[in-house]
């Protein structure tokens, strides 16, 4: 059986392969073999021999911690970046802090309360190069990382911007693809009938049916059915085939800028997904959670029973992108979309107020709205 060590040593061997092939028509089919042959080197790295996630028992195990309230949101980063200090910051909830590497030791959960909704926040230990190789803790950090619904990468803004890079390729290594859409494409593997591929987008990035071929006879899939309809890279198609990943928004907190100058603070202030903030000093925190609200797709819904006034205390939250009235229902009782017959909606997805709306209609933040259910439904 293969070590990691000689794992790794067959990634390195490709890579340099790949480095050396030119990149032309006749190199693009090869390079496609090349990337899948790596892709599954890694995913057997991670996941012992056979590669899929499910395989080795203790592989990808997080910390246990049981998932409480509205959406989850993880604190990831390299040693004594303020990780913990933001935890307290956040949700009050103490956790330890010190000018020292690796005080905290396990995940320590902590509730944010915003806009009325409960966001379980996740204090974990710092992470170094490698975490995904299975050095030091980092594998249990980065699968616990992995069940939430957002990451926060916190970073020191007086170290190295490398540092964001590593720790990019940590999450990328352990499938985790950040402000990724899944990819548009249908991929289901059938028992007969060869394989169909089609596109129905034009492909620019390296895709064609010779590239997909050969992807295909790498993880020896004989039978199955593509259908591209969007224009992907071969590594968004690597992606599918191996399935198992994780897309998630991500935010860049950084943190100490109480060390910073002024001009040092303007050029962070202009950097896409970055939100710079004092943990200590208590600066920025606002805006930090607003954004965090804003990534994580929230919307609040107020219930209206018959005859009575909004509840504006205890908003339903909706995590999704246009949620619809039977998301809705769905979260308020399991059963309730049986007796539904239409909805009164009040605010701003309504044309006029109220809207009468089926189940179909979509919701926008701060509705309001009261089920009418079905003549004799209970
Ligand atoms: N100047 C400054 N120092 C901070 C800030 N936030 C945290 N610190 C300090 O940075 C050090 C590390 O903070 P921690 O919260 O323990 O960092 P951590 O990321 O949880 O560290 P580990 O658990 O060891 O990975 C402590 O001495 C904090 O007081 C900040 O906003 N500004
Ligand atoms: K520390
Ligand atoms: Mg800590």
């Amino acid at each position: 059986m293969s070590t990691p060590a000689d794992i790794q040593a067959k990634i390195d061997e490709i890579e340099t392969e790949m480095a050396r092939t030119q990149k032309n028509k006749a190199t693009n089919y090869h390079l496609g073999t090349l990337k899948a042959k790596i892709a599954k080197l890694k995913s057997e790295l991670l996941n012992g021999p056979g590669g899929k996630s499910s395989g080795s028992k203790d592989a990808g195990r997080g910390f246990d911690v049981s998932k409480s309230g509205d959406t989850r949101v993880g604190l990831v980063g390299f040693p004594s970046v303020g990780k913990s200090t933001l935890l307290t910051t956040l949700t009050g909830t103490a956790s330890e802090a010190a000018a020292y590497e690796f005080t905290t030791l396990t995940c320590i959960p902590g509730t944010m309360n915003y806009r009325g909704a409960r966001i379980q926040v996740l204090d974990l230990p710092g992470i170094i190069e490698g975490a995904a190789d299975g050095k030091g803790r980092g594998r249990q950090v980065i699968s616990t990382a992995r069940t939430c619904n957002m990451i926060l990468i916190v970073l020191d803004s007086a170290k190295p911007v490398t540092h964001k890079k590593l720790i990019e390729s940590e999450l990328f290594n352990f499938g985790i693809r950040i402000n990724q859409k899944p990819p548009n494409v249908k991929y289901t593997v059938g028992q007969a009938g060869g394989v169909s591929y089609q596109e129905v987008c034009l492909q620019t990035k390296g895709m064609n049916p010779e590239v997909a071929k050969m992807v295909l006879k790498e993880y020896r899939v004989t039978c199955c059915e593509v259908i591209l309809r969007e224009d992907i890279t071969v590594d968004q198609f690597i992606d599918i085939i191996e399935g198992n990943r994780t897309y998630m928004p991500i935010l860049y907190v950084m943190n100490k800028i109480d060390q910073l100058t002024i001009e040092e603070l303007d050029i962070l202030d202009s950097l896409d997904n970055y939100v710079p903030i004092s943990s200590q000093h208590k600066w920025n925190i606002e805006e930090l959670m607003e954004e965090v609200w804003n990534r994580c797709e929230m919307l609040r819904v107020y219930t209206k029973p018959k005859g009575a006034s909004p509840d504006y205390e205890e908003p339903v939250i909706l995590h999704a992108h246009q949620p619809t009235i039977e998301q809705f229902c769905n979260r308020l009782h399991r059963n309730l979309i049986d007796s539904f017959a239409y909805a009164w909606v009040w605010g701003k997805s309504a044309k006029h107020q109220p809207q009468r709306c089926g189940k179909e209609h979509v919701l926008e933040d701060e509705d309001i709205v009261q089920i009418v259910k079905k003549a004799g439904g209970a």
